[in-house]
């Protein structure tokens, strides 16, 4: 058990320290250390696209089965939900943006730069939280955890500390510091793992059902916490609660999308079908 945890534990390092190898390359472009490669803002494909976030004529496929069709949706809001039955592609949908996965036609884009084309320019541009926090944290304390990103953002060792200890500081959990970080409850680790990825500063956020095992406070607590940035955010919830300030919620159903508004519509319209299939069963 103990081999494969440690096991799990290496891969994750070295998946993620690739990342971050390709991240520091670019924030090192960014930051003027090497010269600065020629990065080009396309044009959409489709102008009547155009949009901060954009997925244009898309087709991927899950282990050979469609899923994706000519699929294309593009926005500028700043909080965006995204909801839909288990299976319906959200996840697919999100793992589209930052690269983790590659669209077999069509084309996304993140603030103009291309996903597959830059891809090595993802990992500084879009922060992503993934459902459980221990897929996330490498680094045995909580000060660790958090300098890291401020180190791949071309931080001194000393720096980085300084940065990750003054957050925790604003955040009122200074004594968090040197706190192992698997003596943190769920919801610990969780807000961990946000500050963790909001300390690099991405331009986009993605959470995929982060709040699925916490209790209210926590989950308010982390919302607020997302809210008070002025990073573009993407979430997936099942919780619906948590969509109230949003600026617009999608719902995909099916690889498609089904509704595409205001969250109260948005919500109420997915509600109704699914009222309509449980009376149809
Ligand atoms: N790694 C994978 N390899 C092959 N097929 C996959 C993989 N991940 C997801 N799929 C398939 O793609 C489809 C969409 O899955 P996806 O995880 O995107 O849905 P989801 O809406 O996020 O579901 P959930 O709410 O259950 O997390 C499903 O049919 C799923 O079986």
């Amino acid at each position: 058990m103990g081999g494969l945890h440690f096991h799990a534990r290496q891969v994750r390092l070295y998946f993620r320290s690739f990342f971050n190898l390709v991240a520091n390359i670019t924030v090192s472009w960014f930051s003027g250390k090497q010269k600065t490669p020629a990065l080009t803002h396309e044009a959409p494909l489709y102008p009547s696209l155009a949009g901060n976030i954009c997925i244009e004529q898309v087709d991927l496929q899950r282990a050979d089965t469609p899923l994706f069709q000519q699929l294309s949706l593009s926005w500028n809001e700043t909080r965006v939900g995204l909801i839909g039955n288990n299976g319906s592609g959200k996840s697919s949908l999100v793992r589209l943006l930052n690269g983790l996965i590659t669209p077999e036609q069509g084309r996304v884009s993140v603030f103009g730069y291309d996903t597959v084309k830059q891809a090595a320019l993802m990992p500084a541009l879009v922060g992503f939280i993934f459902q459980n926090p221990d897929h996330q944290m490498i680094f045995p304390t909580v000060a660790e955890e958090l300098a890291f990103g401020c180190e791949q953002l071309g931080q001194s060792t000393q720096k980085a500390r300084a940065s990750a200890l003054a957050l925790l500081a604003e955040q009122g959990i200074e004594s968090w510091a040197d706190r192992p970080v698997t003596q943190l409850s769920e919801g610990q680790k969780q807000r961990v793992c946000i500050l963790s990825v909001l300390i690099m500063k991405p331009r986009l956020l993605i959470l995929d059902e982060p709040f699925s095992s916490l209790d209210l406070p926590t989950r308010r607590l982390l919302l607020a916490l997302i809210h008070n940035t002025d990073t573009h955010v993407l979430l997936i919830s099942h919780d619906f609660s948590v969509y109230d300030d949003f600026d617009r919620l999608i719902w995909v159903d099916g690889g498609q999308i089904k509704a595409d508004g205001l969250p109260d519509e948005v919500i109420r319209s997915y509600i109704a079908s699914v009222d309509n299939l449980s009376v149809s069963l």
